[in-house]
Parts: C-alpha cells; sequence; structure tokens
C-alpha cells in the first residue's frame, strides 16, 4: 500500500488520465435538523472533501452517520446549517445542472413502460427533442441489458431490472455527476455483484464523477478509486482511503490480499469507532 498511487503521479486511477480539478468540493459541511417536536439532530460534523473529475468516491458508514443527508447538500435537496458546497465550482443552492441521481428505492411510476420511465427527465426540462431523447432511452437500455423490455411496465420486473431502469433515468440527459444513495442496498448479493460490474463498465466508458453511498465495505473498495470512512453520528471523517487496484476489477478482485487488506482497515476503523455495537 506504499508504493506510489495513480493520483500521486497526477493522473486518475482508472485509466492514467491527466487529474484535471475538483468536480464537487464540500468545506466545513455541517448539518442539524430541527424534528417538529423542536429535537435537534446533528447529522454532519464538520465534513470537508473533494471529488475530483472523472473520479469514482464512496462514502461508507453506520446507518445515521449523514451519508444521505450529506449527498442531499450535495444534491441540492437540502442545505447545509453550516460550511459550503461546490459543483463544477458554483455554490449549490438548487440541484446542479448536469447531475444524475439514484436512490434506493428505484421511484419508476408504474402506469409508464420502461422506455417512458427512462424519458421522464425531459418532461421537467426544457429544449430537448424528444425523438433524439427516444433513441438515447433506447440505446441506454441496450447498453444495460434491457434490450426488448422497452415496451413492459415496472411491475412487470425484477427488483435488479427496475435498478437497471433508474441508472438509465439518470444517465439520459448525460450528466457530468452522478450521485448513488445505496442503489443497490434493496437487492439479493447475485444481482448486487452483476450490477456493480455494470456500474464499473459505465463508468469506466463515460468518465462521470460519481459519489456513491453504501453500507457496504466490500462494494465500496471495489467499485472506488477513493472511500470516505465516516464515524457514527454525528458524522464526521474518519479517514479518506485510495484504492490502489488494478482496473477493470473483476470481482475475483475481492479474493486476493490486496482488497483484504483494504477491507479489514476500514472494518478496523469503523470498530474502533464504535461503529458495530453488540
Ligand atoms: N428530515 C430529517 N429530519 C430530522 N432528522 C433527520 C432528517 N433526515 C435525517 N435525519 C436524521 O439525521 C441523521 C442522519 O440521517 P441520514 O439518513 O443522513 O443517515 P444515513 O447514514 O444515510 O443512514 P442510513 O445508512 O440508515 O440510510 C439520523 O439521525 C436521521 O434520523
Amino acid at each position: 500500500m506504499a508504493q506510489k498511487t495513480s493520483s500521486q503521479r497526477g493522473l486518475h486511477p482508472a485509466s492514467d488520465r491527466p487529474i484535471t480539478r475538483d468536480y464537487v468540493c464540500v468545506s466545513d459541511v455541517s448539518k442539524t435538523y430541527q424534528t417538529p417536536r423542536n429535537e435537534t439532530i446533528e447529522a454532519l460534523s464538520h465534513v470537508s472533501l473533494t471529488l475530483t473529475t472523472g473520479e469514482f468516491l464512496s462514502v461508507v458508514g453506520p446507518s445515521g452517520c449523514g451519508k444521505s443527508t450529506l449527498l442531499k447538500c450535495i444534491a441540492g435537496l437540502s442545505a447545509p446549517t453550516s460550511g459550503l458546497i461546490t459543483v463544477n465550482g458554483r455554490p449549490v443552492k438548487e440541484p446542479p445542472p448536469k447531475m444524475g441521481i439514484v436512490f434506493q428505492r428505484d421511484i419508476l411510476l408504474d402506469w409508464l413502460n420502461i422506455v417512458d420511465n427512462v424519458l421522464l427527465p425531459i418532461r421537467y426540462t426544457r429544449g430537448h427533442n424528444p425523438e433524439t431523447a427516444r433513441q438515447s432511452a433506447m440505446r441506454l437500455l441496450d447498453t444495460i441489458g434491457l434490450a426488448g423490455f422497452e415496451h413492459n411496465h415496472p411491475w412487470e420486473l425484477s427488483g435488479g431490472m427496475r435498478q437497471r431502469v433508474a441508472i438509465c433515468r439518470s444517465l439520459l440527459l448525460e450528466p457530468d455527476l452522478l450521485l448513488m444513495d445505496e442503489p443497490f442496498g434493496a437487492l439479493d448479493a447475485l444481482t448486487r455483484d452483476e450490477l456493480n460490474l455494470v456500474l464499473q463498465r459505465i463508468w469506466l466508458r463515460d468518465e462521470k464523477s460519481v459519489l456513491f453511498i453504501t453500507h457496504s465495505i466490500q462494494e465500496a473498495v471495489f467499485l472506488s478509486d477513493r472511500v470516505v470512512v465516516m464515524s457514527p453520528g454525528p458524522g464526521r471523517i474518519l479517514e479518506m482511503l485510495e484504492i490502489d487496484l488494478p482496473r477493470p476489477r473483476e470481482l475475483e478482485i475481492r479474493e486476493t490480499p490486496e482488497f483484504g487488506r483494504y477491507s479489514s482497515h476500514i472494518r478496523a476503523l469503523l470498530e474502533r469507532h464504535g461503529a458495530f455495537r453488540r
């Protein structure tokens, strides 16, 4: 782990592309919620991090440590109590342009077929040619392994297929930034593995900046250039770990000693900070 990493050489870890600049900057962000019963909940405490252009960054931490809160603040869906977030150099005051988002629940509309679910974003944004958008949607469905399902309805699809549709929808408007909040958390282990590979393939092809929230240490290490480890709430950053494993990664990489060392390091760190209460 001591050897010189890609980013220390000024190159993108996945493809040895030059690193350009930070796409997302979170500076000293804290967030406190006030509940209707007038309770104060401190969700985030002085969090600072950067997501470099084209980087895959995962955030891992125990339940309730503020991971979703952090993502919502970056997405412009919730305002920090203090601190500053910029996306592509601009302070976030509303959902930034060129952003896609995927949640744990796929949020597909049952009364629309699959291709129309993928096309939903163009109903709410201007300036898109419907025919070109439909062609993009069909191409995305094909890329993600759902060609032939475009006229089905969500209830006819498995959980993994539904989540693929949600990913296509998030990619329709060609975002530069993809925010993913536990997107595979509700899936069985085999489907999750498969979608990890799909996501890696899309990311390597499209060079998007990805912020990925997960409970799974293994998933975080497998997918990421860097892993942010958060403390139990109020969430603070315990460590930012660079994952210098070759790409593209096959699932078997999880059996290697290097992979095991990263996973054990993160688990031990979380354990030391009381993330696994017995
Ligand atoms: N809208 C809200 N109002 C009040 N408290 C909230 C609100 N949203 C989140 N919280 C609280 O903030 C803390 C952090 O929640 P958050 O959902 O960000 O954590 P998380 O790490 O994403 O959790 P999980 O992994 O279980 O999804 C929790 O204590 C939660 O109860």
